[in-house]
């Protein structure tokens, strides 16, 4: 199946042929996935498959060779990232990417810059209409914060956090943008089960709640089982599956490229890692290590 059925109109989100090539390297090669709008999709394979290459095009970091990436209804394919961020798309990073000198509430505010009506030099002069507004704004940043659980650290310099809050944080950032199409990379990466077990449920309350669609790159199976509504395999930029997670699974060209993946790297550390990963994705198991 080519997935390419189209989800115009609504929150969804449909990509079709998408290729990336660097250099003489193919990292995507005529890709085609659909989100169904209010759905959590997953985007897996193994590392260097290509997951996080079609979220730098989904996000406007990288631009296609060819192909398109449609959501809502228009073209997202050829936009700058601001103009992405600006129809509804908001992102998460694999490495941290707050600003760790200033407050989470500050970072959250950031979050709502697209959001923001007056001006900056209404806001400068600090008139009435400017303040009411920032009122406005710091009333919601402050009901994110407690939906995502950071609200008893939105004084603190975000930078001074643990870990898993300060991911936790960079999520209330993305909805502090009232996003309607959620990137979410490696969300659980480096989180201790318990950290991953609240990240799951703040993310499964943010689709029911928040009427989101959330994209999902992962490498925790356990995650991804629980999560995806549906989930696309990449493998060497191609898709390899695509299906519910059970299904998915089960799938044997899944399973052979992450073993193949061991096989190849060939150190014996290597395979006794990567097998129990693919074993993690053939169980729907937990565990995983981020690549
Ligand atoms: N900016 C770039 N320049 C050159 N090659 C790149 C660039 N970005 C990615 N690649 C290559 O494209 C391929 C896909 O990489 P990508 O990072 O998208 O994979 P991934 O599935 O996200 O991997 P991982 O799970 O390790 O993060 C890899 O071979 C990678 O080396």
């Amino acid at each position: 199946m080519n997935g390419a059925n189209s989800v115009d109109g609504a929150n969804g989100l449909t990509v079709t042929g998408l290729t990336v090539r660097f250099a003489g390297l193919t990292a995507l090669d005529g890709v085609s996935f659909t989100v169904a709008p209010g759905t959590v999709h997953a985007l897996i394979g193994p590392n260097g498959a290509g997951k996080s290459t079609c979220f730098n095009v989904l996000s406007g970091v990288y631009r296609a060779a060819a192909g398109s990436v449609r959501f809502g209804g228009g073209e997202l394919t050829g936009l700058a990232p601001h103009r992405i961020a600006a129809l509804g798309v908001a992102r998460t990073f694999q490495n941290i990417a707050l600003s760790g000198r200033q407050t989470v509430e500050d970072n959250l505010m950031l979050g709502r810059h697209r959001l923001t009506r007056a001006g900056f030099a209404s806001a400068g002069l600090r008139l009435p209409r400017a303040r009411r507004e920032d009122a406005r704004h710091r009333a919601r940043v402050r009901e994110i914060a407690r939906f995502v659980g950071v609200d008893e650290h939105l004084g603190a310099p975000a930078g001074t956090l643990p870990y898993g809050a300060q991911k936790r944080v960079e999520l209330a950032r993305a909805l502090a943008m009232e996003p309607s199409l959620l990137l979410l990379d490696e969300p659980v990466a480096g989180m201790d089960g318990g950290e991953r077990r609240r990240m799951a449920e703040v993310v499964l309350a943010a689709r029911a709640d928040l009427d989101m669609t959330v994209l999902l790159v992962e490498h925790d199976m356990g995650m991804v089982m629980r999560l995806a509504d549906r989930v696309t395999v990449l493998d060497f930029g191609r898709r390899i599956a695509d299906g519910p997670p059970g299904e998915v699974q089960r799938d044997p060209a899944v399973v052979r490229a992450y073993l193949g993946g061991a096989a190849a790297r060939g150190t014996a550390e290597s395979d006794a890692h990567d097998a129990h990963d693919a074993h993690d994705s053939a169980e729907g198991g937990k565990g995983g290590e981020p690549g």
